[in-house]
């Protein structure tokens, strides 16, 4: 698995301290940010591939600086935003897919089989010439994540991914995200999301208050929102 690490990472938002002295290892394959909101969760993900800068510290990918080289890590980590609406940018689902291959100048059909491949894997190769804006929220979530998943980065790091889905579509959505062969990061409020993952970290006020398996991550949040 690939290796996230934060140093000493503290952020400040003008005079507001979000984040103070995390310091964390990411190695294992599934890992869930739990928390109340506004404790800093999505300044922490954001901070893995550069879409914030610590203000102090440091954050690294398999040993590269996110801010330094930034490029290179943006190639191994992919977001996906609670809202698909922010990521999908073009007119249909199958050209949104092959839009995240753009800089890789791959031959054409092998862009065009790997476009067909994420479409499949996603359930979403019937609908691959569908105008993505009439798609219903949980099948533009799906084509986030095929939008993602088919640049093929080590990481993938998801912000609240189900928050606006319904309960059937969540779990869609979570089981895909749960059967990703890539090292995954999720943020969430929806605790069974997490449940099975292999680390489960909660975050309050900016620091880091637990940090265990999630069974025992799990039991100290529910404990500490009763
Ligand atoms: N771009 C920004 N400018 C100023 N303040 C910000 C910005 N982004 C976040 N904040 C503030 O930083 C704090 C942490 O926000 P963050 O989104 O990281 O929390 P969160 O734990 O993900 O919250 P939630 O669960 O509500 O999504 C909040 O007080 C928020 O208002």
């Amino acid at each position: 698995m690939p290796e996230i690490r934060f140093e000493a990472v503290g952020h400040r938002f003008g005079d507001d301290r979000v984040l103070s002295d995390i310091s964390l290892t990411l190695t294992e394959a599934r890992v869930g940010i739990v928390g109340a909101n506004g404790s800093g969760k999505s300044t922490l993900a954001r901070m893995i591939n550069g879409l914030v800068s610590p203000t102090t510290g440091r954050v690294g990918v398999d040993g590269l600086d996110v801010k330094r080289d930034g490029r290179e890590v943006r190639r191994r980590v992919g977001f996906v935003f609670t809202n698909p609406d922010n990521q999908i940018v073009m007119p249909t689902v199958r050209e949104d897919v092959a839009f995240s291959l753009r800089r890789m100048r791959l031959p054409s059909e092998v862009a065009a089989a790997r476009v067909d491949a994420a479409l499949d894997r996603f359930g979403l190769t019937t609908l691959a010439d569908r105008a993505a804006h009439t798609l219903s929220g949980g099948q533009k979530q799906l084509l986030s994540l095929a939008a993602v998943l088919v640049a093929e980065p080590a990481i993938v790091v998801a912000d609240e991914p189900t928050t606006l889905l319904d309960a059937r579509n969540a779990r869609v959505v979570g089981e895909h995200l749960s059967s990703l062969d890539q090292q995954i990061v999720v943020v969430t409020h929806q605790l069974d999301l997490v449940e099975e993952f292999d680390r489960v970290i909660v975050i309050d006020a900016g620091r880091v208050v637990a940090d265990d398996s999630a069974a025992g991550a799990l039991a100290w949040y529910r404990a500490a929102l009763t």
